[in-house]
């Protein structure tokens, strides 16, 4: 197949939402583009769009709709033929979606850490913390190293929740360090390890989305993809499927590549961390390990946690 001829006049337009950490990934993805197939700057331009997630800041993103808040607009834009592809955080995208879209190609995954903001470590934090986030995963591994800790609802982009700290609202909060990374913040919280803070699936990975329809991006979109990245977040969104996790629910899980095999590590929570399962499973790349690690893992929990889960 050969590549469809992106020209100043008929450029390449890439959807992206216009948070700041949005914009940093897109343009990584209009670089690599760029580069791949040595296009002159106005072959390729940004579309930035308001997603509903950044317009409402005040509730947690699971009461007011979910992941799809985030994808919605740009997903209606690929749609209507505003834009050829999108970029998202594949943490923003849902686990199900309608198989007109397609995930044609990440980028190669940056740091996959948490890091805490305001402490040195979960063990520095002050008796009775008030720490901010409205991630159930989040929430739910904090509290198992600190029961003490008060979860506070905390949401924004990552400036406005760095704010959040400084003004007091919150003791402390968590964020991803794929962000802070690409924000240029990469001396900003105290990194936790993998096991006590194992990050969520598709954390610190960026997804372009084409239509289904749209066979004639995928030279271009293949040219820029990591293909270990796309295989490891692949495994991580097919044990959610697998376990049943949604926005509300506490679940982690990483992936990585070796060689020909894929070993894939996973935990699901109680809502305060007081119950954890967790189980890992190295298996050849396009078996079903995933789901057979989700099945363990619900195997072991007790009915409240498989209750989480239900779905
Ligand atoms: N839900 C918000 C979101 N989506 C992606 C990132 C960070 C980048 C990434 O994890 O890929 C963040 C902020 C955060 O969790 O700190």
């Amino acid at each position: 197949m050969t590549c469809p001829i992106f020209t100043v006049e008929r450029p390449l337009r890439i959807g992206t939402r216009r948070s700041p950490l949005a914009l940093a990934q897109a343009e990584m993805a209009m670089a690599a583009v760029k580069r791949a197939h040595n296009l002159p700057d106005d072959a390729v331009k940004l579309v930035p769009m308001l997603a509903t997630g950044d317009k409402i800041q005040d509730r947690p993103l699971a009461d007011i709709g979910g992941k799809a808040l985030w994808t919605k607009e740009l997903e209606r834009a690929l749609i209507e033929d505003q834009i050829d592809i999108a970029v998202h955080s594949m943490k923003d995208v849902e686990t199900w979606r309608p198989d007109i879209f397609v995930i044609s190609a990440m980028l190669p995954r940056a740091d996959v850490h948490d890091r805490l903001i305001g402490a040195a470590s979960l063990g520095d934090l002050k008796q009775d913390a008030r720490v901010g986030t409205s991630s159930p995963r989040r929430a739910a591994q904090v509290q198992r190293a600190r029961p003490d800790v008060q979860i506070v609802p905390l949401r924004g982009n990552v400036a406005t929740r760095l704010a959040h700290i400084d003004t007091g609202d919150a003791d402390a909060t968590l964020l991803a360090a794929a962000g802070l990374d690409r924000l240029g913040m990469a001396d900003v919280g105290a990194e936790l390890s993998l096991d006590a803070f194992l990050p969520a699936a598709s954390q610190g990975a960026v997804g372009i989305d084409r239509l289904a329809s749209r066979a004639d991006l995928i030279p271009i979109l293949e040219a820029i993809n990591d293909a270990d990245t796309f295989a490891a977040v692949d495994a991580e969104r097919a044990f959610l499927a697998a376990v049943g996790g949604n926005c509300h629910s506490p679940v982690a899980a990483l992936a990585r590549v070796e060689g020909t095999q894929i070993r894939l590590r996973a935990e699901i929570f109680t809502a305060d961390g007081s119950e954890l399962q967790s189980g890992e499973c190295l298996y050849d790349m396009g078996g079903d390990g995933p789901a057979q690690l989700a099945q363990e893992l619900l195997g072991k929990a007790s009915a409240e946690l498989r209750g989480i889960f239900a779905s």
